[in-house]
């Protein structure tokens, strides 16, 4: 458990304005660890309050007092003085640059975006399943001079999926994953897709998704060596990706096959027995339970589901035999919380918690 009370951490939100932006918002409010001091967005909002810059658009609240008055300044070091920690949200079409600006200037960045997710020398990180590899962490900020750093989180899709099989690499080994998603339309952003299109309907095909989804779970399920780098896991994932006409949430279909053979009992043991680092130190955000395994015969449901654990556990259900691999088996995963901003904070808990956020 830790329980260092240090003065909370200065720290900002990049993309302030967007979903995750809010997101990101809604969750560091009342943070013991991070105190939000700033909001930074496109140029564009020139200094505006936030309130005027942006409406609210998380379900089931208001735009927290202690931001609205906010001024959104532009995403520059400079915009952003005493500021140790920076959340991004920017889209992937500014992200790259902008992040590596902060993390050149002293920042510690903690990424949504795509941009620096496969990059040799940057941790894809989701603290449940990979927290050595911000050993990374001191090679990036050797190689690139950088007295910051990057951290990035995985994408929405890859975050559940990778959490229920670290267990089962740990325990059976893993070596193929056939996965189907239905993934649901925030994850496209705000306005997303026309209503036009997705009412009534599901999109077989979202945008360098597969591939990510593909290359990101063997990134994170592979391991960092000292010299030589990260080691991706030898497994071969194939996806199809859908969107459909849910909110929020992505629920995913997987046939896995196993290297050692396991009954289904022994699985949803391994599953429900998993208590990985973030839940022993006791991090903030780190739900009680990482895998929650449901045993009724049609759970997981997106809607019914996906606030388990506030957004952050991935929810099992329906283990069977696979008449092709070993096993087939739903999971579910909040994607703009756990995949997105949730993911991040909780990154960003496992370095203060690691002690990586003390010399910045
Ligand atoms: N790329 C993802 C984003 C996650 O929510 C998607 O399109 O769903």
């Amino acid at each position: 458990m830790v329980t260092q009370t240090y003065k909370r951490i200065p720290v900002a939100v990049l993309g302030a304005t967007g979903m995750v932006g809010q997101r990101f918002i809604d969750l560091l409010q009342g943070h013991p660890w991070f105190e939000l001091v700033a909001l930074a967005a496109s140029e564009q909002h020139g200094g505006r309050a936030y309130s005027e810059a942006t409406r609210w658009r998380l379900p089931n609240s208001e735009m927290p007092v202690e931001v609205a008055s906010l001024p959104v300044v532009a995403c520059r070091p400079e915009a952003l003085p005493g500021v140790k920690v920076v959340f991004s949200a920017l889209p992937g079409e500014v992200a790259g640059d902008i992040e590596e600006a902060f993390a050149r200037a002293g920042v510690a960045v903690f990424s949504n975006a795509k941009n620096h997710r496969m990059a040799p020398d940057v941790p894809l990180l989701i603290p449940e399943v990979n927290a050595d590899h911000i050993a990374a962490i001191a090679f990036q900020r050797k190689e690139r001079g950088w007295p910051g750093f990057i951290i990035t989180n995985a994408n929405c899709s890859a975050t559940p999926l990778v959490m229920a099989l670290k267990p089962l690499q740990e325990a059976f080994g893993v070596r193929k994953v056939l996965l189907t998603t239905l993934q649901a339309i925030s994850g496209a952003g705000y306005p997303g897709l026309p209503s036009y299109d997705i009412l009534d309907n599901v999109i077989p095909y979202i945008g360098g998704e597969e591939e990510k989804l593909e290359s990101e779970t063997r990134k994170m399920l592979g391991s960092w060596q000292e010299g030589q780098g990260f080691v991706d896991a030898p497994l071969a994932v194939s996806a199809h990706c859908t969107r459909v006409s849910t909110r929020e949430g992505h629920l995913e279909c997987a046939s896995v096959e196993l290297e050692r053979e396991a009954s289904p009992e022994e699985i949803i043991a391994v599953w429900e027995g998993y208590r990985p680092l973030p839940q022993q130190l006791g991090l903030p955000s780190a739900p009680e339970q990482a895998l929650i395994y449901r045993r009724e015969v049609d759970r997981p449901q997106t809607v019914r589901d996906r606030d388990a654990g506030k957004g952050m556990s991935a929810v099992l259900g329906r283990l069977r035999p696979c008449p092709i691999f070993s096993y087939k088996f739903v999971v579910l995963g909040h994607n703009t919380i756990r995949g997105a901003a949730g993911g991040s904070v909780l990154n960003a808990e496992l370095c203060y918690a690691q002690g990586l956020l003390a010399d910045l």
